[in-house]
């Protein structure tokens, strides 16, 4: 595999130029309307995760049209301790503001997605993203490769396993809360499940002289069940998702998670709540981080749509496939809108 140069954003950034390399020069209609129109106001739902724990069914209906209509919200009183949160940002931000020699130590090796580099690179005629990745897996534990647990900062690696505990209550009980948003049994994913995939990504993006020209991070759906996202406060506005053909920008809310319906989701629902396409753009002055946990079942279940979707006004739209298969597809092919779930749906048929 040959993925060419890859210029690192962060050493670019140093020699202060004010256009960026080709390589980075998006397509104008792939860039179209990065400058945000400002009139437009749209903003996800806010769904408050301890009003579910009292069972609040008004809260769960919220859930279900926010699945459905959206595919994303924001989380407010998750339960994650804000000094956890804090911490894992300034950790993050000390991990990426290192040298970058220090950083290539846990060097993301070109066709891999666990380690410092640009995940998602397969040849040297792909523009890349504006954009430097962290990325560890973390469970279930044979995932995880211990040579790419930085040692500096000291105690990451440590902040990293609370973390990331932390978090995946939070995706259990999320899920829990899906299921019940779909009139199925709370438990019913966690045993779908069996032992749950976790994986980590910080995403760091620095400014960038031409925002206008880049993207932080090419349009892709997750190939998770679901995803949760925090972001560093203070950073730029940068995450983006594709509605009604309008890219409309999440206006991070402080001390909320950000979540989204991953394509596992979409085929276990068979379509019922969907993947939807997001993007991150860059700014000018400020930069930004965000730490992104995906959630996905153990790479030996088989995936289906789930009988309860199936009826006659909804025919079976995604075929079965064992996770790991697709999760090999995800991580083998380059980010592009929601073209990587075509390796799951079934050819539509149109009445003659
Ligand atoms: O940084 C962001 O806002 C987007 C991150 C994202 O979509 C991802 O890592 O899959
Ligand atoms: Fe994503």
């Amino acid at each position: 595999m040959n993925v060419g140069h890859i210029d690192d954003v962060q050493e670019l950034r140093k020699i202060e130029s004010t256009t960026v390399p080709d390589r980075f020069v998006r397509d104008v209609d792939e860039i179209k309307s990065v400058i945000q129109d400002s009139s437009f106001t749209e903003h996800v739902p806010i769904i408050d995760l301890s009003k579910i724990g009292n069972g609040n069914y008004n809260e769960i209906f919220n859930l279900a049209s926010a699945c459905q209509e959206w595919g994303f919200f924001q989380v407010i009183n998750h339960g994650v301790d804000a000094r956890l949160v804090e911490k894992i940002e300034k950790l993050g931000m000390d991990f990426f503001m290192q040298p970058l020699e220090e950083k290539l130590k846990y060097k993301m090796l070109p066709g891999t997605v666990q380690g410092y580099g640009q995940a998602f690179v397969f040849s040297d005629q792909q523009k890349l993203d504006w954009c430097n990745m962290f990325a560890l897996g973390i469970q279930p534990h044979f995932i995880r490769n211990p040579k790419l647990w930085p040692t500096n900062p000291l105690n990451f690696s440590e902040c990293i396993d609370t973390y990331t505990r932390e978090i995946r209550k939070v995706c259990e009980k999320l899920l829990r809360c899906i299921a019940m948003s779909l009139g199925l049994r709370a438990q019913i994913f966690e045993e779908t499940f069996g032992e749950a995939v976790q994986a980590i990504r910080m995403n760091y993006y620095p400014p960038c002289p031409r925002p206008d020209l880049v993207l932080g991070l090419s349009p892709h759906s997750d190939g998770s069940a679901l995803t949760i996202l925090q972001q560093k406060e203070g950073g730029s506005v940068g995450l983006q998702l594709l509605k009604d053909n309008n890219w409309v920008s999440i206006i991070p809310i402080p001390g909320a998670l950000v979540v989204n319906i991953g394509d596992t989701l979409e085929v276990l629902t068979n379509g019922r709540y969907k993947s939807v396409e997001h993007r991150a753009v860059t700014n000018m002055v400020k930069d930004r981080l965000s730490i992104v946990t995906f959630y996905a079942p153990s790479y030996e279940v088989e995936l289906g749509p789930m009988p309860e979707f199936i009826d006659e006004s909804n025919p079976v739209q995604y075929r079965n496939y064992l996770h790991g298969e697709y999760s090999k597809h995800y991580v083998t092919n380059k980010l592009q809108g929601k073209r990587t779930l075509d390796f799951a749906k079934l050819a539509t048929h149109i009445p003659v």
